[in-house]
């Protein structure tokens, strides 16, 4: 295994393994395989690119940070020459964590500084100015990220943020110097580390500027960022002939559906919808879940009995009613119970025959992927920006894992035609 990726939830993980598989033309991709939690086993010796997918994006720092030093224990192991630390291109966090103590943790296990921090994703419109976050041409702040239901963004100078976060100063590689090019990246990144700043966010507004990264970090033991970052990457190890450079395959699976959606944004909401318009639909009474009124049977029957036309469950709701059942509840309380819901739903679902998964949200995927007991993940073809087809080794099950703000309006129909091969 050349490089290794430790990312912080299980969409995200699937979100950078479809960029290395993907590569930049003419070169192509790595041979990607993503792992769900740390594997107990040696990797195959055909992966040329490991992602693990951890759930530490929303959990205590301490917590965050051991956990991602046990996946970089493994991916050692397995001889990665390179490892990226993923998180969300968002820049998803609390004034406590996780970006900060993760990130530091592994530049300290490397003895590095001036490591690359940049979340920018262009082609879903996340960009990175002079510090600041956008999404499109809104900042981070008034994008509807502050109203997160677990990690309100509400400050888009990320530097600003990341150092709440942080031992040390964060340093800022500015665009100016990112468009003069690798080799004046890679000097301005030693400048950081001589001034003791071990996180420096980059700015990047286009694959081109990301590619720059890359091209600029092509030594580097560690890289940090958004799955824009790794754009760059894959060429590295195919220019110098480490990797081959692959295309990925998928046959299709064929077999009853499900679609679980527990993101509340505002992107979900509206595939929620478009797909609710058309399909059956069962939106969860959250206080009924919270009673213990409702439970896997009722949704497992859901699904059973409209197999075949693609039947939808979702928590989803919008700010004011998710703040309102936070403040019942407590949020994370509320976040707990439904995501242990779509888990246990989720494996009840698969063990009656359903082979298609289609899941909305980050930790709801990884409270899901987490129940599935599946280990490690084949990389197909991508079904939008940021979201790959994710095949079961022994082809049975195929999932689409969809970060909560990713994926095209009837995202949900086109991902279980993509699951089938169509
Ligand atoms: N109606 C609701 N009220 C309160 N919390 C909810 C509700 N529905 C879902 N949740 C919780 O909100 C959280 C949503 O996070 P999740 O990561 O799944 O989606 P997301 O944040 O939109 O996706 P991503 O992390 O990929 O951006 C989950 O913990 C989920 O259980
Ligand atoms: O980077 C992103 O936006 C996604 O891969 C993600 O991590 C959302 O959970």
């Amino acid at each position: 295994m050349l490089l290794g990726v430790i990312a912080d939830d299980f969409t995200g993980a699937g979100d950078i393994a479809n960029t290395l598989a993907k590569g930049l033309p003419p070169q192509g991709g790595l041979a990607v395989t993503q792992y769900l939690g740390v594997p107990t086993r040696p990797a195959a010796p055909e992966v040329e690119a490991g992602v693990i997918s951890l759930k530490t994006r929303s959990i205590p720092a301490a917590d965050a940070v051991a956990q991602s030093l046990a996946a970089l224990a493994w991916l050692r192991e397995q001889g990665c020459r390179q490892i990226v630390f993923k998180y969300c291109s968002t820049f998803d966090s609390t004034p406590e964590g996780n970006i900060g103590p993760v990130g530091e943790a592994l530049a300290d296990a490397f003895g590095a500084s001036g490591v690359i921090a940049c979340p920018a994703f262009p082609t879903v419109g996340r960009s990175v100015h002079q510090g600041h976050l956008f999404v499109h041409d809104r900042l981070l702040s008034e994008s509807g990220m502050q109203n997160h239901p677990l990690t309100p963004m509400t400050d888009p100078d990320i530097r600003r943020w990341l150092r709440r976060q942080t031992r040390d100063a964060v340093g800022l590689v500015a665009s100016p110097t990112v468009r003069a090019g690798a080799a004046a990246v890679r000097q301005a990144l030693a400048a950081c580390a001589a001034r003791g700043e071990t996180l420096v966010i980059c700015d990047a507004a286009t694959d081109a500027d990301l590619v720059t990264l890359g091209e600029a970090a092509a030594e580097a033991l560690l890289v940090t960022g958004g799955s824009g970052i790794a754009i760059g990457l894959p060429a590295n190890f195919i220019t110098r002939g480490q990797a081959k450079g692959v295309a990925t395959a998928f046959a299709g699976v064929d077999g009853p559906e499900a679609i679980l959606a527990g993101s509340c944004s505002g992107a979900t909401r509206g595939q929620i919808a478009i797909h609710a318009a058309a399909h059956p639909a069962m939106a969860l009474d959250v206080d009924a879940v919270m009673a213990g009124k409702i439970g896997v049977g009722d949704l497992a029957e859901f699904i059973a009995a409209h197999r075949g036309q693609a039947p939808l469950i979702y928590s989803s709701d919008d700010p004011a009613e998710v703040a309102a059942l936070q403040k019942r509840y407590g949020r994370e309380a509320v976040a707990g119970r439904l995501e242990a819901l779509f888990a246990d739903t989720a494996r009840a679902l698969i063990a009656g025959g359903v082979r298609r998964l289609v899941v909305a949200g980050g930790e709801t995927s990884g409270a899901v992927a987490q129940a599935l007991g599946l280990e490690a993940l084949e990389i197909g073809p991508e079904i939008d920006p940021g979201v790959p087809i994710l095949a079961a080794p022994d082809g049975r099950v195929a999932l689409a894992l969809k970060s909560g703000n990713f994926g095209a309006p009837d995202f949900f129909a086109k991902a279980l035609a993509a699951l089938a091969g169509k």
